[in-house]
C-alpha cells in the first residue's frame, strides 16, 4: 500500500462523484464524437480509396477511352496472361487485394466483380483456385505485408524496413544464364570471358514453368508494372511478378514508379521477371548446376529467378536487358553513377562493386542523376532507375550524409543488424554479410535531379580501389588511355576474412561491368570513345583505394581525400594542374591539389619501401598485360584508335 503523501488513495475510500461539465450539458470534447455506432463502423472510416490523380477522360494509350471498369477487368487479364502457364494454356484466376482480407477488403470488393473466368481446359488443383494479385502496393501496405508475413522484417529506429534476403547475400554471377537461339548466337557475347552462360530454349521452357507454378501455388503474389530509363523516347515498360513483399518494395524503390495516370495506361509490358527465388531449380534440369538459376531470354523478353532471393538480382538482370536492347538503338548503357553541378556540367563514374560510385555520384554539392545505371544517347545522359542501392558497411552519419539520411521510411534495409529494443541498426556488424545494403528511391537523396536526365558529361571518371596501392590517387587520361582502362575494367579489392591479412586480388571486369554484358565488350568501348570524342569529354582515373603500401601496409585513401581530388575535377581546376607523367603505367598526375597532401599524389612517395613499391607496381603490370591479350584481336573504333589503345597499356 502506498504511504501516505504520495497522492495515492487507499481503495477503500470511497470518491466522490464529481459533476462533470458533459453531465452539465457541455461537451467536454471539442473536436466532437466519431460518427460510428460500432467498432468495426469506425475502422472502416479510417480508409478510403484515393481517386486517380489524373481524370481518365483525354488519356491516350493501351487503356484509353475505358470505362474504369473495364480498364480493371482488362489490367487483371493482362496479370492472368503473365501468370499463365504455358503447357496447360489458360492463366490462374487472379483476384486483387490480400487473401487475408479484412484490411484490403476496399480493394477486394471492387475485384470481385472482375476476377477471369478463363475457360478451364484441364482441370487441375491449380486452375480451381484463386490466385490474389497485390498489384502495385503503396509502401506502407508492403511494410504491413512483409511485417505481417515475412520472417525478419522490422522496422528499425528511423523507419526503414529490415530485411532479410535468405542464404544468398549476394549475386551468384555463375548462375546466370542466357538464352542461346538463332538470333542471339551471332548477337551475343559468349565463351571467354563472356558473362552469358548459355542455355536452350526448351531448358528455360521447363524453368518458367518451375517458377510459374511455383507462382501460382500460392495465396499471393506481388506484382509492379514500373520503367526503366527516364529518357522519355527510351523508356521501357517491365512487369515483376514476385511473391515476397521486401521484393516489391525493392523494386517500387528502384525502378521509376509510374503516376497513377501511367499506370492505368500501362498496358503489357516489355518484358516480365517471375522471380519464384525462394523455390530452387530443380538439379536434374538440363545444364543446372546449382539450386540457383537467373534466366534470361531475350527473344520472349523474360526472366525467372530460381534459388535465390537476392534483390539485386532483379536490379542487375533488368541492367543486362538494358545492355541488349539500348545498344539496338545505338544508345550505350553505361554501369556507372552520375550528376551533375550547378552549372550543368555532368560527370560519370565508372567503377566495380565498392569502388564508390555511389558514395561519390551522392554529393551534396551536385545533384544526383543516378548512382549506379545510365543510358547515353544523342541526346543526353539518362538515369535507367527511380532508386539507390547503397552499400551500408561501417556507414556514418559524418562520411556519408545524404545516404544516412535516405535511410528512413520507405527505404529496403538488407540483412544489417539492430539493437532489438531501441532498433538502432549497427552499421559495423558484418554478422549477417559484409554486404549490407539500402535501397530507396531517389528522391530519398535531397538533391537528386528529377527528371533524372542531364546534358552530355563533361568528365568521365574511372574508379578503381587499388588494394596493391600504387595506382595514383588521380590522373588524367588519355583518350586511348581512357579506353585501355576502361576495357580492363579494373579493381582490387581485398577479400574480408577472420583469418586476418589477406593477398589483395586484382579483378579485371570489362567495361567495369562485364557480369552485365550482354555484347563483346568492344562494341560498348568504340560508343563510348565516338562519344567521349564528340562531346570532348576528359577521362580520368582515381584510385579509391590504397596508398602508401598494399592492403596491410598502406592506408585507404581517406574519402575527403577522394572528394577533394573529384571535386578538383568538376571545377575544372585540376585540368589546368602541371602534371607529370608516370613510369610503367604512364599516367599523367598532377603535382598538386588543393587539400590534398602533396605526399600522396605520387604514389612511389607515400611508400616508404621503394623496391617493394617497384616490385608491386611491376606485378600489376603484369596483370594488366595478360588480361588485355583477350582484346588485342579487336577493333575499336577506327584502326589509329585501336592502335592507340593497345600503346596505352602499361610499358616495361
Ligand atoms: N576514398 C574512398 N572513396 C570512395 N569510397 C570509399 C573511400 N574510402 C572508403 N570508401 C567506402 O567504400 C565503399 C564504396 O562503395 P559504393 O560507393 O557503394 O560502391 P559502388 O556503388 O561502386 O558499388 C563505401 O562503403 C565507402 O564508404
Ligand atoms: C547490385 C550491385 O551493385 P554495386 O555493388 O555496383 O553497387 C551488385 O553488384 O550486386
Ligand atoms: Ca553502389
Ligand atoms: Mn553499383
Amino acid at each position: 500500500m502506498a504511504a501516505n503523501g504520495t497522492g495515492v488513495t487507499s481503495p477503500r475510500t470511497p470518491l466522490k462523484s464529481i459533476l462533470t461539465e458533459k453531465a452539465k450539458g457541455i461537451p467536454n470534447d471539442s473536436a466532437g464524437t466519431v460518427k460510428a455506432q460500432t467498432i468495426e463502423e469506425l475502422h472502416s472510416l479510417q480508409r478510403k480509396r484515393s481517386a486517380p490523380n489524373t481524370p481518365l477522360q483525354g488519356t491516350t494509350g493501351a487503356f484509353a477511352n475505358l470505362s474504369e471498369d473495364e480498364r480493371q477487368r482488362q489490367q487483371l487479364q493482362s496479370i492472368s496472361a503473365s501468370l499463365a502457364s504455358l503447357t496447360r494454356g489458360t492463366g490462374p484466376k487472379v483476384i486483387r487485394g490480400d487473401p487475408g482480407g479484412g484490411k484490403y477488403q476496399a480493394v477486394l470488393h471492387v475485384a470481385r466483380h472482375h476476377h477471369i473466368d478463363a475457360p478451364v481446359i484441364s482441370v487441375s488443383d491449380s486452375s480451381l483456385k484463386f490466385t490474389h494479385v497485390l498489384y502495385n502496393l503503396s509502401p506502407g501496405e508492403l511494410y504491413e505485408q512483409a511485417l505481417k508475413y515475412e520472417k525478419g522484417s522490422f522496422l528499425t529506429s528511423t523507419g526503414a524496413l529490415a530485411t532479410l534476403s535468405g542464404a544468398k547475400t549476394g549475386r551468384s554471377p555463375r548462375d546466370k544464364r542466357v538464352v542461346i537461339d538463332d538470333t542471339t548466337q551471332d548477337e551475343l557475347w559468349w565463351g571467354k570471358g563472356s558473362p552469358n552462360i548459355e542455355m536452350d530454349e526448351h531448358t528455360f521452357m521447363v524453368n518458367r514453368e518451375r517458377a510459374v507454378d511455383y507462382l501460382n501455388s500460392l495465396d499471393k503474389v506481388f506484382v509492379n508494372d514500373q520503367f526503366l530509363n527516364w529518357d522519355p523516347k527510351n523508356r521501357i515498360k517491365v512487369r515483376i511478378v514476385s511473391c515476397r513483399a521486401y521484393h516489391s518494395l525493392f523494386m517500387h524503390n528502384m525502378c521509376i514508379r509510374p503516376t497513377s495516370e501511367e499506370l492505368e495506361n500501362f498496358g503489357t509490358p516489355d518484358f516480365t521477371i517471375y522471380n519464384a527465388g525462394q523455390f530452387p531449380c530443380n538439379r536434374y534440369t538440363h545444364y543446372m548446376t546449382s539450386s540457383t538459376s537467373i534466366d534470361i531470354n531475350l527473344n520472349r523478353k523474360e526472366m525467372v529467378i530460381l534459388g535465390t532471393q537476392y534483390a539485386g538480382e532483379m536490379k542487375k538482370g533488368l541492367f543486362s536487358l538494358m545492355h541488349y536492347l539500348m545498344p539496338k538503338r545505338h544508345i550505350l548503357s553505361l554501369h556507372s553513377g552520375c550528376n551533375m553541378g550547378k552549372d550543368g556540367d555532368v560527370a560519370l563514374f565508372f567503377g566495380l562493386s565498392g569502388t564508390g560510385k555511389t558514395t561519390l555520384s551522392t554529393d551534396h554539392n551536385r545533384f544526383l542523376i543516378g548512382d549506379d545505371e545510365h543510358c547515353w544517347s544523342d541526346d543526353c545522359v539518362s538515369n535507367i532507375e527511380g532508386g539507390c542501392y547503397a552499400k551500408c558497411i561501417d556507414l556514418s552519419k559524418e562520411k556519408e550524409p545524404d545516404i544516412w539520411n535516405a535511410i528512413k521510411f520507405g527505404t529496403v534495409l538488407e540483412n544489417v543488424v539492430f539493437d532489438e529494443q531501441t532498433r538502432e541498426v549497427d552499421y559495423t556488424d558484418k554478422s549477417v554479410t559484409e554486404n549490407t545494403r539500402a535501397a530507396y528511391p531517389i528522391e530519398f537523396i535531397p538533391n537528386a535531379k528529377i527528371p533524372c536526365f542531364g546534358p552530355h558529361p563533361k568528365n568521365v571518371i574511372l574508379l578503381a580501389c587499388d588494394a596493391f596501392g600504387v595506382l595514383p590517387p588521380v590522373s588524367k587520361l588519355s583518350l586511348a588511355q581512357t579506353m585501355y582502362h576502361f576495357i580492363s575494367g579494373y579493381t582490387a579489392l581485398v577479400a574480408g576474412t577472420v583469418d586476418g591479412i589477406k593477398e589483395p586480388t586484382a579483378t579485371f571486369s570489362a567495361c567495369f561491368g562485364a557480369a552485365f554484358l550482354i555484347l563483346h565488350p568492344t562494341t560498348y568501348a568504340a560508343m563510348l570513345a565516338e562519344k567521349m570524342q564528340k562531346h570532348g569529354a576528359t577521362g580520368w582515373l582515381v584510385n579509391t583505394g590504397w596508398c602508401g603500401g598494399s592492403y596491410g601496409s598502406g592506408n585507404r585513401i581517406k574519402l575527403p581525400y577522394t572528394r577533394k581530388i573529384v571535386n578538383a575535377i568538376h571545377s575544372g581546376s585540376l585540368l589546368k594542374a602541371t602534371y607529370e607523367k608516370t613510369e610503367v603505367f604512364g599516367l599523367k598526375i598532377p603535382n598538386e591539389i588543393e587539400g590534398v597532401p602533396k605526399e600522396i599524389l605520387r604514389p612511389e612517395n607515400a611508400w616508404a619501401d621503394k623496391e617493394a613499391y617497384k616490385n608491386t607496381l611491376l606485378k600489376l603490370a603484369g596483370l594488366f598485360k595478360n588480361n588485355f591479350e583477350t582484346f588485342t584481336e579487336y577493333k575499336i573504333g577506327e584502326d589509329k584508335l585501336t592502335e592507340e589503345i593497345l600503346a596505352a597499356g602499361p610499358i616495361f
